[in-house]
């Protein structure tokens, strides 16, 4: 397992400010949405959080894996898609969430199911950027970011080490 140079750790609290973030960037947009389709599993946090602020009540999946460990990219694997409803139009009117975009891959995919819906994420890096219609923070292709729902309290060695005792 390769770890990448940056990392960039999202606590609980932050995550909820910045997905509300995102919500108010999204009514600011003017947009009146008839469903979310949240990309699992990392859009089901930030979809919970926006279609509250939203009052969004129809809320759709679309099952896609893609990373099995950091930084390795495997294939994409689609579980589940997006029922035909959704699809009509094209997705007119229907907001994708997911917690990041990376490369744009699975934004990619998705978008590809629905290509006139409305793509947001919390986060983006630069290659993934051009998926995204809305997101909240950018940060270098090189930075991995931590997620709340990935974490646990450990143990941080001080910054001048060899002083525990
Ligand atoms: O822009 P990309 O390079 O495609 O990467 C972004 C995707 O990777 C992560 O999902 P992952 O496939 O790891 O699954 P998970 O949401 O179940 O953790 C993340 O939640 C995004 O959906
Ligand atoms: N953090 C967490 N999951 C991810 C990332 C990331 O930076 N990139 C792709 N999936
Ligand atoms: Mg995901």
């Amino acid at each position: 397992m390769s770890l990448p140079e940056k990392a960039f750790p999202v606590s609980w609290d932050q995550f909820h400010r910045d997905a509300r973030a995102l919500a108010w960037r999204l009514a600011g947009n003017g947009g009146e949405w008839k469903a979310i389709v949240c990309i699992t599993r990392g859009g089901l946090v930030p979809a919970a959080i926006v279609c509250r602020e939203l009052n969004i009540r129809l809320i759709e999946t679309v099952c896609v894996a893609s990373y099995h460990d950091y930084d390795a990219q495997g294939q994409m694997y689609v579980l589940k898609g997006i029922s035909e409803e959704l699809k009509a139009d094209g997705g007119e009117g229907v907001l994708i969430i997911d917690d990041l975009t990376d490369t744009g891959k699975t934004a990619a995919v998705v978008r590809a199911m629905l290509p006139k819906a409305h793509f947001a994420a919390v986060y983006a890096k630069p290659k993934g950027r051009p998926q995204v219609d809305t997101f909240v923070t950018e940060v270098s292709q090189d930075t991995w970011i931590y997620f709340p729902w990935d974490m646990g309290f450990t143990y941080q060695e001080p910054i001048a080490k060899g002083s525990r005792g």
